[in-house]
């Protein structure tokens, strides 16, 4: 297990990280959500060693990371740390050599990955001469290069052009099925609920939602429901009792209900303004529950 137990981090007044805990068992993918200025480079940052924290620890496999640890740790940061004289393929091999890996099969790594990230081209060009978009897939070939036993990635996929997002999710996935433990931070949360077994949504420092997506997911079932009566006037529901309403589109409604509220007495109401096509509970999106957890402060939900 790759396990994030209690991180606390302040800067002068301001608490960054409260109590952070999770885990990420091998084998799967974690994604770290949350709005601008959680602390998700943070709590990346400490279990680097690049940030201390004032309390709590990171553990792989029991043991509280070190920096021998940390060399087996695949890290993307989110200032990109290249050599921007170097060319690719010598950078990467380089890097892998620093990961422990002797000269030939450090090479063949940089090779393979150039190669699977789309940058066999590039090969012999000097990283600054390259788009940004390329030179990410260059920081994301220096993160898997050293044969990472755990990758910790922060925003591997900003940047990127889908045929670029498709190669990274599926080079993840490669390591998931390894057996490696994977952390990334992401914004794109269509990405993540497609890639990750299990998500932690961060807030001003607390880790306010975290499981797996599905769990989570029909945890928070049970309180949308989409109402369709194609000839109801807009605004039908508005006024119901513990009834908001999340979205109204030609006569497609998505009612959010608080808990008690009536749902017959929402149908009822329904039926008074046409005939109702659709009335079902609907599970949130992972948008959905990203908004609820972010702007509901103290309220956790935990899978
Ligand atoms: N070296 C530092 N000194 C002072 N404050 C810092 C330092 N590093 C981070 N912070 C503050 O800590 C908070 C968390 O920042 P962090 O970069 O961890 O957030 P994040 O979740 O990664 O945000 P984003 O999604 O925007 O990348 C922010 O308020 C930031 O200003």
């Amino acid at each position: 297990m790759l396990e994030f137990d209690g991180l606390c981090k302040s800067y002068g007044a301001d608490r960054v990280l409260d109590g952070v805990s999770f885990t990420v068992a091998p084998g799967s993918m974690f994604g770290f959500c949350g709005a601008n200025g959680a602390g998700k480079t943070t709590t990346m940052r400490i279990a680097m060693g690049l940030a201390r924290a004032d309390a709590g620890e990171v553990r792989w496999r029991r043991r509280p990371l070190d920096q021998a640890l940390r060399r087996r740790i695949g890290y993307m940061p989110e200032e990109r740390g290249l050599y921007p004289r170097m060319r690719v393929a010598e950078q990467l091999t380089y890097l892998a050599r620093l990961h422990g890996l002797d000269a030939a099969p450090a090479a063949r790594a940089a090779d393979h990955w150039a190669e699977r990230l789309g940058l066999g081209e590039r090969r012999r060009d000097q990283v600054e001469k390259l788009s940004l978009g390329n030179q990410q897939r260059v920081q994301l070939a220096a993160a898997l290069v050293g044969r990472p036993e755990v990758l910790i990635l922060d925003e591997p996929f900003s940047g990127l052009d889908p045929v670029g997002v498709d190669a990274l999710a599926e080079a993840l996935l490669e390591q998931v099925r390894g057996g490696v433990p994977v952390v990334f931070s992401s914004h794109q949360l269509d990405l993540v609920e497609r890639l990750c077994d299990a998500v932690g949504i961060l807030a001003r420092g607390t880790m306010v939602a975290a499981g797996p997506v599905a769990e989570l997911r029909r945890r928070e079932a049970g309180r949308l429901l989409r109402v369709v009566v194609p000839d109801a006037p807009a605004g039908w529901a508005a006024g119901l009792p513990g009834v908001r309403v999340a979205s109204e589109r030609a006569g497609d409604t998505l009612l959010e209900l608080a808990a008690g509220a009536d749902d017959q007495a929402v149908l009822a109401a329904a039926l008074r303004t046409g005939r109702v096509t659709h009335f079902a509970w609907r599970e949130p999106t992972l948008v959905e529950l990203f908004r609820e957890a972010v702007a509901a402060p103290g309220r956790a939900v935990a899978a």
